[in-house]
C-alpha cells in the first residue's frame, strides 16, 4: 500500500476552489516533485499533507488523505503527532535566533526528550544526515543566524530530521539559494530518500527532473498529469504538460 493516498481531494479558500479532485499516491522512500505555473495549487496541496492549511481561516476540505493507513482529517487525529510524522522545510531558511545546537535540539525538547546524552547524540546524527556536521561541529554554540543561507537551510533540514519524521515536505527549498548551495541540497535529498519520503514543490524543472522519481503537474487547481518523472518530461501524455515542460508557458 502507498504511504500517502490522496483521494478526490478538494480544497476551498472561502469561495475559491483551489484544489479540484486531486488523486495522488506516493510510495515510501519516493521523491515526488510538484510542478506547475504560479498559483496552480502546489503549495496548497503540500500543506494539506500536514494540515498546515488548518491554520488558514476560511479553508474547507473534502476528500481524503490517508497516511500510513490513517485518514489525517479524522477528527480524532492528533495534529501534533501528524506534524511530527510529516515535517516541513520552507522556501526561506527559518532558523530560530538560537545556537546551532539548540536549533536542532528544539523539536526534541518540545517532544519531551531532555536526557543530555540522547539530545547530543540526536543533534549530531541529524547534522550528519543533513550534511552539515563537518562544517559546524566546532561551532555548535554559535548563533544559527551567522550561518550562510545554504547552511541555514541544511540546519532547518537537520531540525526537521531530528524528530524522526517519515515524510519531509519541502516548499521550494532552494529558491533562495545560490547554485552551489542548491546542488548541496539536491545531493542531500538523494541521501534523505533512503530514510524518508520527500514531497517537494519546485519551480525549477531541471531540478524536478534531476531529483524526483515521480512528478505531479498541476494547472489551475487540477492535477493534470502524475507519472514517473522521466516519462512526464520526455513523453508527457497531455498537451498542457507538454507545453509547460517544454517551457511554452508558466
Ligand atoms: N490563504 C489563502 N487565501 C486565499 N487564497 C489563497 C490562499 N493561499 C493561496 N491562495 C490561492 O490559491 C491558489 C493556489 O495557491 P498556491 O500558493 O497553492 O499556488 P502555487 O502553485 O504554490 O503558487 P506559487 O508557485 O506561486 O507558489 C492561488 O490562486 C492563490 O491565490
Amino acid at each position: 500500500m502507498s504511504l500517502i493516498q490522496t483521494k478526490n481531494l478538494h480544497l476551498h479558500y472561502g469561495n475559491f476552489h483551489a484544489l479540484k479532485d486531486v488523486n495522488i499516491e506516493i510510495g515510501r522512500n519516493e521523491v515526488v516533485a510538484l510542478i506547475g505555473p504560479s498559483g496552480c495549487g502546489k503549495s496548497t496541496y503540500l500543506r494539506t499533507l500536514n494540515r498546515m492549511n488548518d491554520l488558514i481561516d476560511g479553508t474547507s476540505i473534502k476528500g481524503e488523505i490517508i497516511i500510513d493507513g490513517q485518514n489525517i482529517y479524522d477528527k480524532k487525529l492528533d495534529v501534533n503527532e501528524l506534524r511530527k510524522k510529516v515535517g516541513m522545510v520552507f522556501q526561506k531558511p527559518t532558523p530560530f535566533p538560537k545556537s546551532i545546537f539548540e536549533n536542532v535540539a528544539y523539536g526534541l525538547r518540545v517532544n519531551g526528550i531532555h536526557k543530555k546524552a540522547e539530545v547530543e547524540e540526536t543533534v549530531e546524527q541529524s547534522l550528519k544526515q543533513a550534511a552539515l556536521w563537518d562544517e559546524v561541529k566546532n561551532d555548535l554554540k554559535k548563533s544559527a543566524l551567522a550561518l550562510s543561507g545554504g547552511q541555514q537551510q541544511r540546519l532547518c533540514i537537520a531540525r526537521t530530521i531530528a524528530v524522526k519524521p517519515e515524510i519531509i515536505l519541502m516548499d521550494e527549498p532552494t529558491s533562495a539559494l545560490d547554485p552551489l548551495s542548491t546542488l548541496q541540497i539536491e545531493q542531500l535529498i538523494e541521501e534523505l530518500r533512503k530514510t524518508f519520503t520527500v514531497v517537494i514543490v519546485t519551480h525549477n524543472m531541471q531540478q524536478a527532473y534531476r531529483i524526483s522519481h515521480k512528478t505531479a503537474f498541476f494547472y489551475l487547481g487540477e492535477l493534470i498529469e502524475y507519472a514517473d518523472t522521466k516519462q512526464l518530461f520526455e513523453n508527457p501524455q497531455h498537451e498542457r504538460t507538454k507545453n509547460y515542460v517544454q517551457g511554452k508557458f508558466g
